[in-house]
């Protein structure tokens, strides 16, 4: 068995409650809220420039040249998924893009961050996994069912396209190469910092959902 089939089936109850969830039910039937899915986009920009910033940590960290060029992209990437979201979808909400980052927003890349900066390669690699995998299989799944809202189906065919199935096969295709030559312990922690970043995915769509903000 691939090491990556390993960390889906080890997080595969994450993906199910994240299936589950009623901002992705919502997103699919329509039924979401603006606001919520407003409150997402602004918080996503926050996300995917601090994510950015991990897969370059990464980049700089990487074994290889390869691998190097393949986080630097990737990086570049997400700042690119960014923009064109920004571009996308801005007109049509009413988005406050002066909102800060709200806790779990903040919590999720600070782990990103800490863990790419601070941890072993691998174990950072298994921190950023979630983020492109979990987003091309609930992509895939949400394609087929598509959205009446256009707004969502825009939003759905990003990240549910081939192109993004590509990039995130090239990332697992790296971390299947290298756990080969891990020792059981250092498997053992991907595995956890992959768990983790997991739950912070299922968190971050709640957190919209909840209208989360600062408590005080
Ligand atoms: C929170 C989150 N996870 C993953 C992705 C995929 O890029 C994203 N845009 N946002
Ligand atoms: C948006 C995004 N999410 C994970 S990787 C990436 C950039 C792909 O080029």
């Amino acid at each position: 068995m691939a090491f990556s089939d390993e960390l889906w089936d080890s997080a595969a109850d994450v993906y199910t409650a994240i299936r589950a969830h009623p901002f992705l039910t919502g997103l699919t039937d329509g039924t979401l809220p603006h606001a919520a899915f407003g409150q997402f986009v602004v918080q996503d920009s926050h996300y995917l420039r601090g994510y950015a910033r991990a897969l370059a940590v990464l980049a700089a960290r990487a074994p290889t040249e390869d691998d190097t060029t393949l986080f630097a992209q990737h990086a570049a990437g997400a700042i690119a998924a960014e923009q064109d979201m920004h571009a996308a979808l801005s007109d049509a909400l009413a988005l406050d893009t002066d909102a800060p980052a709200t806790p779990t927003t903040l919590a999720y890349t600070s782990y990103l961050l800490a863990t790419c900066h601070g941890a072993s390669f691998a174990e950072g690699l298994g921190a950023v996994l979630p983020c492109y995998w979990i987003y091309a299989r609930v992509g895939e799944a949400l394609l087929g069912e598509s959205s009446p809202d256009p707004l969502y189906a825009r939003w759905i065919a990003m990240y549910g396209g081939d192109e993004f199935q590509a990039v995130v096969d090239a990332a697992l295709g790296v971390m299947d190469r290298i756990a080969v030559d891990l020792a059981p312990a250092e498997r053992s922690r991907v595995l956890e910092h992959y768990r983790t970043t997991s739950r912070y995915e299922w968190m971050f769509w709640d957190a919209a959902w909840r209208r989360e903000n600062w408590p005080v």
